[in-house]
């Protein structure tokens, strides 16, 4: 699905990230770790083309993500859902609106149940007139996963899905995330919190990548 082979990342001030080779086959479930500043944020965008690798290849769906043109971008975006850390909404519209966006913007058909049945599966039906500034962080990042997987995407990213809520709200939302897995979704969830990867093994046969000086490893069972 996912490819990096020997990836380099840097903003101007050195290297970010390093020799990064790894691959995110089809159905697969990984996590992301590693410190505040490590790299998390910056490896997701490389993996959805938001940013092109300084050095090496990162392969998106077959195609190197160097070769696609602007048009091609906007195709492999579709295919992939991203779950943002700073989760942002249009006020002024309600939530159903908010999560039906990516719909709208791509001009394509909206069936009023199908949405209905995504609010209803993230537990937000009953808010689906609801302003997303009535919401509270645990719906938000809700809404932000039925978004992200509106346009039926192939590989959903998240970054820090969980990062400000509590225990409760967390499993629930990792909960969703493993049934998307089991549907054939492929996963990769950037966190810090390694309660929460610990609590997911025993709910999906998930991978557990780390950052470490600049390069990311395949965690073991000191986690
Ligand atoms: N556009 C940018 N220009 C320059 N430096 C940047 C840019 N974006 C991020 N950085 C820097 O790159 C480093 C890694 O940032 P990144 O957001 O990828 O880390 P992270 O692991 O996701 O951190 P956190 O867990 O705090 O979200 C940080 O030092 C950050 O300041």
């Amino acid at each position: 699905m996912i490819a990096f082979d020997n990836v380099a990342y840097n903003y101007g001030g050195g290297e970010l990230l390093s020799e990064v080779s790894l691959r995110l086959a089809p159905g697969s479930f990984h996590f992301l770790t590693g410190p505040s500043g490590a790299g998390k944020t910056t490896f997701l965008k490389l993996a959805y083309a938001e940013l092109l690798p300084t050095a090496g290849h990162v392969t998106i769906f077959d195609n190197d993500v160097r070769g696609l043109g602007r048009n091609d971008v906007a195709m492999t975006r579709r295919r992939i859902g991203v779950v943002h850390q700073d989760v942002q909404f249009l006020d002024h519209l309600p939530l159903a609106a908010n999560v039906a966006l990516p719909l709208t913007v791509s001009g394509r058909q909206q069936n009023p149940r199908d949405l209905m049945d995504l609010l209803q599966w993230v537990g937000l039906n009953k808010l689906a007139d609801a302003l997303p500034p009535s919401l509270s962080g645990g719906e938000r990042q809700r809404a932000a996963l039925a978004r992200a997987i509106i346009m039926g995407p192939d590989v959903i990213l998240a970054d820090e899905p969980t990062g400000n809520l509590d225990w409760e709200m967390s499993l629930r939302l990792l909960t969703l995330l493993t049934e998307l897995n089991r549907m054939g979704k492929t996963i990769l969830v950037a966190t810090h919190d390694l309660n929460l990867i610990r609590q997911a093994k025993s709910l999906v046969a998930a991978r557990v990548l780390r950052i470490r000086n600049r390069r990311i490893q395949l965690a073991g069972a000191d986690l």
